[in-house]
């Protein structure tokens, strides 16, 4: 095969994923607007385990690149779904938010703190929750004991921002003892 012929079979590919994403994106939009009835989470990591153990067992040369993928999906799918809990949203916030702190910090700011287990949802799974909401970080501390690691970032943004507040629920419920300080000038 030429090159030209694999990027064809490329092209070719991307096109049936893309129906497919955005069919499995209109499922997400259906199940978190059944979670905001029902009032369930959002993040059920035994299911995405099984998904995750089903689909990939058989896979042999790629599967850590497909469980990757898959990991990312669901990060994405449930990145997605929180954008619909604004009520979800503003009791994460209201439940995390402490006594504003005066720091000598530059406009505004957010100082997030939260703990995870390093072997399950780690430091990378919440950058890229970040990531995904378009969010700067300004500085970034990481301590570790044990498995358990704190990390401690400070976030271009204020609390008024819509893709700002579905970030911080999205840590919130996925992460441990989650607070948030509002920095001012
Ligand atoms: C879609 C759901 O929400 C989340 C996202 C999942 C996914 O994208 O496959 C699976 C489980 C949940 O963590 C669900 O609960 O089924």
């Amino acid at each position: 095969m030429t090159l030209e012929e694999i990027r064809c079979e490329i092209d070719n590919v991307d096109t049936q994923m893309k129906e497919l994403f955005l069919k499995r994106m209109e499922c997400a939009r259906n199940v978190a607007q059944e979670k905001s009835r029902t009032g369930g989470d959002v993040y059920v990591p035994e299911r995405e385990e099984e998904i995750i153990r089903k689909r990939t067992e058989d896979v042999k040369e790629v599967q850590s690149e497909y469980i990757e993928f898959l990991r990312y999906l669901m990060t994405v799918s449930r990145k997605y779904q929180y954008g619909f809990l604004s009520g979800m949203q503003d009791s994460v916030i209201e439940k995390a938010l402490k006594v504003q702190k005066e720091k000598a910090v530059e406009g505004n700011r957010v100082e997030i703190t939260f703990r995870m287990d390093k072997e399950k949802n780690n430091l990378y799974h919440f950058l890229n929750v970040l990531h995904l909401n378009g969010i700067r970080i300004e500085k970034l501390s990481l301590e570790s004991e044990g498995q358990i690691q704190t990390a401690v970032i400070l976030l271009e943004g204020n609390l008024e921002n819509s893709e700002m507040r579905r970030a911080l629920c999205q840590i919130g419920k996925e992460a441990f003892d989650f607070s948030i300080t509002v920095m001012s000038e």
